[in-house]
């Protein structure tokens, strides 16, 4: 028998032994990782990575500033590690260009987007091919028609009328409001109610949140804490960015179950909406005559069936409660956040440029009449054109998407360097928007570079994306392009609108878009 004392003498050596071999281990991978580094093929400048974590411990939480402090010290072209998983970056139009316009995928296979449950359904991170077409073939249809863009000037009018009663209960020292706070309740109603023809009453629910001491009746809206749905909304971005880039064995399991508990909580409100109306379909027995998204995605490939020139031979079965809820879940995501944080920067710019701000009034009242209550149409919307050079101008200089991505699913030659499939790209949007090799004074605020008589003559191909481009490009781009000019239209027609803080700068958190979250305003009527 062993004496007590040799056994844990033994046991110290063994401990000893596990600690020689992880290191051996450890050395062995660091040395293979290094090697496979430095002999790697198309050898691109960038930063030294680390293993495991690659250079993801530079991040600053801000890919557009990332991208930017990076292209400085690495010129146009450059590589960095997101883990193990290593990314192109294309700074140059012409790169650029090249990718967005032909491939049709985001991101390489990726096990984080397979835990949140994102890569095979809906549209916006879909990786399979054929079901992403499918599924972008119903938004496509249903908001990217003229009919859509009409519809969308309409419910514009219509919520922006019950946000002035809300605003007129404010007391008068109140007119001080947090624009970005009402905007992103706005955006979320408008595009609710333009792809499912249901209310949330959002906004009645956002004052009411904000104003306890004087609550007005809040009619019963489909979702009831839509204030709360908003902020799930948002936080879907950090989900999907938390899962995207952070190795499976740094995933933190808290901040992972925190995430995939606001999904399910998405989830599970948006499918109590399409059993509802599942129900209401299946019970009717008139004709079935709504075409918005909703209906469409519930009744293709049944008997009452409203779509049309949709279905393939791929896709013959009715849709399941889950994919339809992905499919109504990615225009609400990819909808609310980016129309509201471009609204945040247009009051933003314009209030730093009053000289602007008059020429886009003046232009209003000569389209919209003198009337400031009056109804506006697509017609007039249409005539905006300097309202919508200042779009175009902000949204140059503060693309919401600011860094874009692309996977290739062939070999593809970029530069000179042939990359192999699944090779993640990722395009400096921002750098080539304010880039002086496409632009006359790239920095300057100048709507005029958009108007058909003064147009940038410096301007060339692939130089401006801030709807994307390609397969990709952006199905919601008439939807919101109707909803964002009619809403300028009517604050500024009838509004003076300040900033409370000129000089601070525009706020936003970066999380694969920017995310205005606060803009304190002052709103007053106009003279
Ligand atoms: C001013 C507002 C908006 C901006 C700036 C914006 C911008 C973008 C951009 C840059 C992309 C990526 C395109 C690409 O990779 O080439 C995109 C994709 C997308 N957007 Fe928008 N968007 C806006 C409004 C909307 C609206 C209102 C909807 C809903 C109808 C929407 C739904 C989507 C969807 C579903 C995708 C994914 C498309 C796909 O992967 O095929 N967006 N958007």
């Amino acid at each position: 028998m062993m004496s007590l004392k040799s056994l844990s003498v033994l046991s110290e050596v063994s401990a000893t032994n596990y600690l020689l071999l992880f290191v051996i281990g450890l050395v062995t991978y660091i040395v293979l990782f290094y090697y496979r580094y430095f002999t790697r093929t198309n050898p691109l400048p960038g930063p030294l990575p680390l293993p495991i974590v690659g250079n993801l411990l530079q991040y600053p939480g801000d890919a557009g500033k990332w991208v930017k402090q990076l292209r400085q010290t690495y010129g146009d072209m450059f590589e960095i590690y997101l883990g193990s998983a290593k990314a192109v970056c294309l700074c140059r139009a012409d790169l650029a260009g090249k990718l967005m316009t032909s491939s049709p995928i985001r991101t390489p296979p990726n096990d984080g987007l397979d835990e949140l449950g994102v890569s095979n359904k809906g549209i916006l991170v879909n990786r399979n091919h054929d079901d992403w077409s499918y599924n972008r073939r119903f938004l496509q249809k249903t908001t990217a028609s003229p009919k859509g863009a009409r519809e969308a000037i309409e419910s514009t009018q219509v919520l922006f009328n019950e946000m002035e009663e809300l605003w007129k209960r404010l007391d008068d020292d109140e007119n001080e409001i947090d624009f970005a706070g009402w905007i992103s309740q706005f955006t979320f109603e408008n595009i609710l109610l333009l792809t499912t023809k249901l209310r949330s009453y959002a906004l009645t629910n956002y004052y009411n949140t904000k104003n306890p001491h004087n609550k007005v009746v809040e009619p019963k809206g489909t979702i009831s804490e839509s204030e709360s749905f908003v902020k799930s909304l948002r936080t879907q971005f950090n989900a999907v960015c938390f899962f995207l880039l952070t190795p499976k064995i740094l995933r933190n399991s808290e901040t992972s179950k925190q995430f995939l508990n606001n999904k399910a909580w998405i989830t599970t409100n948006l499918l109590k909406i399409i059993k509802d109306r599942r129900a209401q379909i299946e019970s009717s027995e008139e004709k079935i005559d709504s075409q918005d998204l909703l209906t469409q995605l519930l009744t293709v490939n049944t008997d009452k069936d409203v779509t049309r020139n949709i279905v393939d031979d791929k896709h013959t079965k009715k849709m399941s409660d889950d994919d339809v809820r992905a499919n109504l879940m990615d225009p609400l995501v990819g909808g609310t956040v980016t129309t509201a944080t471009t609204l945040c920067a247009i009051v933003y710019y314009l209030a730093h440029h009053p000289e602007v701000q008059k020429r886009m009034v003046q232009e209003l009242d000569n389209v919209l009449g003198k009337d400031r209550d009056s109804h506006i149409t697509f017609e007039q919307v249409d005539k905006l054109e300097y309202t919508d050079a200042v779009f175009k101008e902000v949204s140059r200089l503060f693309p919401v998407i600011p860094v874009n991505v692309r996977t290739n699913l062939e070999p593809d030659e970029i530069a000179g360097y042939t990359f192999p499939p699944n090779t993640q790209f990722m395009i400096d949007i921002e750098g080539i928007h304010c880039s002086p090799n496409y632009w006359s004074d790239p920095d300057t605020f100048n709507p005029d570079r958009w108007l058909s008589t003064t147009s940038d003559k410096k301007r060339a191909k692939n130089t401006y994306f801030q709807f994307g481009g390609g397969a990709r490009m952006c199905p919601g781009m008439k939807l919101a392009l109707a909803e964002v000019k009619t809403f300028m239209a009517l604050l500024y027609r009838k509004y003076d609108v300040e900033l409370v803080d000129n000089e601070s700068p525009l706020h936003y958190k970066y999380a694969l878009i920017k995310i205005c979250e606060e803009l304190r305003v002052k709103i007053k009527p106009r003279n």
